[in-house]
């Protein structure tokens, strides 16, 4: 995709952008693989099980035929249901729910949460495409059950879209992770005298993905509980894996591979299974070169103050590198003058998925003392782009997102002396607006999160704020830039998150929507005086 585009951007970060500099470290809470949760001290509890699990029972009521249902969030109104019993799901939620945002939809998360795992613990790469709907009440039920007959299991998977080999692939790449908790299914798993709870492995390596559900299957040393539970009626994982007379968990126990690339396909279309309604985005791939908080700030001396980072995917250390920021004017207009030499430290270094050993460098727009590049007010900007000069006499490099440039409008940016007023719980902003741009509209986009109650859970809710600003009385601070104005109550923009995608400024200008990028009003900016 081309930057900037707000919601794929903030996707791409929450896949690629995993650990280290800048990272926003929502998904990472996946590990340690074995990370114990202590739900009444109960061991083989993992947030990996959990994350994929509650993933699968959200998609698995989808309806191939009328095409209801899928990875959508009904899930968070569906934990009444015998088909949902346990905790993992209230586990999942909590956790999850800390990284969505107006751009990172409830099941977006779950689906990142679900991929993450599976990926960090061991697993295959799973494509992920963005763009999930969350629903706003229960979905129809249906999950399957260990006691439904084999049958019933093959019309169910087939209802979700998935024919008699994806089941058994499916369930057995589901069931690489976790186990049987007595609380949840004490028939099927009996607790030992002297404890209250355990959980029974579905394999002996619950905490990392392998073949070894197939492998210990087909070799007969296998202690899942839905294989050789003493009441066979919950076997279920049995009566699955079986019902092709094991040709299929054959292959996957005698080769480990094969196993991992048909989990990575099957989970992508598990993640992928959405209501018809609902349109994903491409696969989300790590853009090689990413700008990030490209902030202008209108000081009213004569200057914006531009600061920012830029992301070179895959690229190693080096002291001899230089990268310089070139950029366009207002009018489209080059000079020897419009560049500067961006900062880097050793420690601007950050890694995503495990899937390939790769870093990724981070540069600060301008040197690092400052941070920060001064432009004029004057001249503006429109376009910019990276020239990188390795120092060992190669040829230097553009990167210009092939030919695009990086759009940055000047068009409208925050004013300086935007200001935190506490006493009022409020922001005032102050937007600083091109006059001769003339925008029909200029407003502040933001998010609130709410819930719904219902009785088989709580969900939450995310609204888009949009607030228009208006042009204040006594504007004009120069004869280019007028300042509009605006307070906006601290409600309308905090909320737990860790992500950056914060409030953003918009202007209409011509029938073309230009934004700024996100930022945290209350960190950027000082108290009212
Ligand atoms: C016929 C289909 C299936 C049945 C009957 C079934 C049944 C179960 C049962 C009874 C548990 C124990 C839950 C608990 O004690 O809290 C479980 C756990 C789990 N299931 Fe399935 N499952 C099925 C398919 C799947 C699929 C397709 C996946 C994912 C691809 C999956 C992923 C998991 C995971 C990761 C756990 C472990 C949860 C934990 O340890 O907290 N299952 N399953």
């Amino acid at each position: 995709y081309t930057w900037p585009n707000p919601q794929l951007d903030e996707l791409e970060r929450l896949l690629y952008d995993q650990f280290g500099f800048n990272a926003p470290g929502i998904l990472t809470s996946v590990l340690p693989c074995n990370s114990f949760v202590e739900f009444n001290g109960i061991a083989n509890r993992s947030n990996a099980a959990d994350w994929i699990r509650t993933a699968y029972h959200n998609m698995a009521t989808h309806n191939v035929e009328d095409g209801t249902g899928g990875l959508d969030a009904s899930i968070q109104f569906e934990l009444d249901r015998p088909e949902n019993v346990g905790d993992g799901f209230d586990n999942t939620i909590g956790f999850l729910t800390h990284g969505i945002n107006r751009y990172v939809s409830v099941a977006d998360i779950f689906a990142l949460g679900a991929a993450t795992a599976i990926e960090q613990c061991g697993g295959p790469k799973v494509p992920f495409r963005g763009g999930r709907v969350d629903a706003t009440a229960a979905g129809v039920p249906g999950v399957p059950e260990p006691q439904d007959s084999l049958e019933s299991h093959i019309a169910s998977f087939a209802k979700q879209g998935f024919n008699q080999t994806d089941m058994i692939t499916l369930v057995a790449c589901g069931h690489t992770f976790g186990g049987v908790q007595h609380s949840a299914f004490p028939d099927t798993v009996p607790v030992p005298a002297g404890l209250d709870d355990i959980d029974a492995t579905f394999d002996n390596t619950p905490f990392t993905f392998d073949n070894a559900i197939a492998s210990e299957y087909i070799h007969g040393t296998t202690n899942n509980p839905l294989v050789v539970g003493h009441n066979d009626t919950t076997n279920s994982d049995k009566r699955i894996f079986g019902s092709d007379n094991n040709a299929t968990m054959s292959l996957f126990a005698n080769d480990a591979d094969l196993f991992k690339s048909a989990c990575g396909t099957l989970l992508a279309r598990m993640l992928d299974t959405v209501p018809s309604d609902v349109k994903l985005s491409d696969v989300i791939e790590p853009l090689p070169v990413k700008p990030a908080s490209m902030l202008l700030k209108y000081t009213g001396d004569n200057t914006f103050n531009l600061t920012g980072l830029v992301r070179f995917y895959n690229m190693p250390e080096s002291n001899s590198r230089t990268v310089k920021f070139v950029w366009e004017d207002r009018t489209g207009k080059k000079d020897p003058s419009y560049a500067v030499e961006l900062g880097h430290t050793p420690l601007m270094a950050s890694h995503g998925l495990n899937d390939g050993p790769f870093t990724a460098l981070w540069y600060s727009v301008g040197p690092i003392t400052k941070n920060f590049t001064l432009l004029d007010e004057s001249t503006g900007i429109s376009k910019f782009w990276f020239e990188i000069d390795e120092g060992d006499g190669s040829a230097g490099k553009v990167e210009d997102q092939g030919g695009l440039g990086f759009p940055l409008a000047d068009t409208i940016m925050v004013a300086a002396t935007t200001c935190t007023d506490t006493a009022a719980s409020a922001v005032r902003f102050d937007v600083a607006v091109l006059a001769s741009a003339n925008p029909s509209r200029v407003y502040i986009r933001s998010e609130s999160l709410g819930s719904i109650t219902t009785a088989g859970g709580t969900g939450t809710t995310i609204t888009v704020i949009e607030t228009d600003v208006k042009p204040s009385e006594n504007s004009s601070t120069s004869g280019l830039y007028d300042i509009w104005s605006i307070m906006l109550p601290f409600s309308a923009f905090t909320h737990v998150t860790t992500s950056d995608a914060n409030v953003e400024i918009v202007a209409d200008v011509g029938g073309e929507e230009l934004f700024t990028a996100s930022f945290f009003p209350t960190e950027e900016f000082p108290n009212c005086t």
